[in-house]
């Protein structure tokens, strides 16, 4: 795939780039390195100077820099504007909370036979960061924040559709104060990331992608040793049980899956819903799906706009024609418009069966699956009967059924009467095929850390028996 901007709404290529050759990468690896070391001689106080300006710039170039994002993946204007906010929120979490998370823990000493024993949380090193254009701010940021916050450098491999995005994010970073190669955006195909990960000076990988990319990068990272952060596909379920509030659940349901034009990992995609609320829930979120105006993500009044792919919709229409073929309903969309732009409508399809491809894959496009469940036991079923695990979702007002879905649902998350949403405060990822360690709060910063036990002995003869402890 050329690193190029194309306007989805449009299908027009704006602006196109050159890979950078190897030479270039090295050097960029090794500014990483000698930025590490800097870095880690900084206070947490002067790191977090450097990302609270970073929060500001953002702050001040919100509208600018949501209308790169909208011209270069299509997702509405209203919603970038909303992803820079959330950076900057990010940002300034970090910076209020890093000093704490960073900080020593102190552990029993008796228990250790020590005289002082404690845990100390280390930057790691430069840190590969392969991001999708999804979210292409945000997906950057909630690993960028973190990982400076702990002194740890950072080299971005953007989606290739994005590279305004991951050109600016570089300059922020450098604007904001941050040492020179701190964070450096890598304008290189998915062909280079092999080479990249095995450099020795290249400590560890975050990826946000597919399974195959994931895969791909597990399989290097375990040949070279190196930790891995992978956040991958999900196809989340959205259960709704009969003492459900069913317009609110409609509602909800709708943004869920047609947030980010569907394209989000953690949008909710099969909705399993109990046989006795079936039809009344379909019918309401059936018409809110199909009261969604699809246009021009640029106009206030767009709620979705184009997909971010031409084959990306190919694809998603593959998934939906492929559903019909063997026999499922659409109550809405399907229909493939006309005319410029790669649109997709709000689809509902219902009667899915075992077999057809929408049962087992995620569908990245406002495209919802309708399940029917007879019992709680037959929509948990049906919920944890992918390969996938990452968000989930449950509608049900009786305490006892909320505290079983929490408990039985097989996912990286579980959002009660709610959507599926990342915060800075809770840990972000999932289980199963969608991956595994987190993002986001202590967690997602303590994954680019050397969690580093230390022990102190007296020193004295016959006291402290660490070293020769059974
Ligand atoms: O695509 C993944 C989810 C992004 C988010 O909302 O944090």
């Amino acid at each position: 795939m050329p690193i190029a901007t194309t306007n989805p709404a449009t299908g027009q290529v704006l602006k196109t780039y050159d890979p950078m050759s190897d030479e270039q990468v090295d050097a960029a690896i090794e500014r990483a390195d000698l930025a590490f070391r800097q870095l880690h001689g900084t206070s947490v106080v002067q790191r977090g100077r450097w990302l609270t300006a970073a929060a500001d710039l953002l702050e001040a170039e919100r509208d600018e820099t949501a209308r790169m994002m909208t011209t270069e993946m299509g997702k509405t204007y209203a919603a970038a504007k909303a992803e820079v906010t959330k950076c900057a929120t990010a940002c300034r979490f970090y910076v209020a909370n890093a000093e704490r998370m960073l900080a020593d823990e102190p552990a029993d000493a008796g228990a250790v036979k020590a005289k002082r024993a404690f845990v100390r949380y280390q930057p790691i090193g430069p840190v590969l960061a392969v991001m999708p254009w999804n979210f292409p701010l945000w997906q950057v940021m909630r690993f960028a924040a973190p990982a400076l916050m702990a002194g740890n450098t950072g080299l971005l491999k953007h989606a290739s559709n994005v590279p305004q995005t991951a050109l600016y994010l570089e300059e922020l970073f450098r604007r904001a104060g941050f040492p020179e190669g701190a964070f450096t955006t890598l304008l290189v195909g998915s062909d280079a990331v092999d080479r990249i990960l095995s450099d020795p000076r290249v400590r560890a990988a975050t990826l946000t992608g597919s399974e195959v990319a994931g895969r791909s990068i597990a399989q290097i990272a375990g040949r070279e040793l190196k930790k891995t952060v992978l956040e991958l596909g999900g196809s989340d379920p959205f259960v709704v049980m009969p003492s459900a509030d069913l317009d609110r659940a409609a509602e909800v349901a709708t943004t869920a899956r047609c947030q980010n034009n569907g394209q989000s990992c953690i949008a909710a995609k099969r909705f399993i819903v109990h046989t006795d609320v079936f039809d009344a829930f379909v019918e309401k979120f059936a018409a809110r799906m199909a009261a969604l105006r699809v246009g021009d993500p640029m106009d206030d009044g767009t709620d979705v706009g184009p997909l971010a792919t031409d084959r990306g919709r190919a694809e998603v229409h593959a998934q939906v024609q492929d559903a019909v073929d063997n026999g499922a309903t659409i109550a809405c969309g399907g229909e493939l418009p006309a005319g410029d732009g790669w649109y997709y409508p709000p689809t509902v399809v219902t009667d899915l069966r075992p077999g057809m491809r929408m049962w087992s894959e995620e569908v990245f496009g406002p495209v919802a699956g309708l399940y029917r469940a007879s019992s709680y036991e037959e929509a948990i079923e049906i919920a944890n009967g992918t390969t996938f695990g990452l968000g989930s979702n449950a509608w049900t007002t009786d305490p006892a059924e909320q505290e079983r879905f929490a408990t039985d649902l097989d996912a990286g998350s579980v959002f009660i009467n709610g959507m599926t949403t990342s915060f800075p405060e809770l840990p972000f990822g999932g289980v199963k095929n969608s991956g595994y360690g987190r993002e986001l709060s202590a967690v997602g910063m303590r994954e680019f850390c050397n969690t580093k036990t230390v022990w102190v002995g007296v020193g004295e003869a016959g006291a402290g028996a660490g070293a020769h402890a059974e």
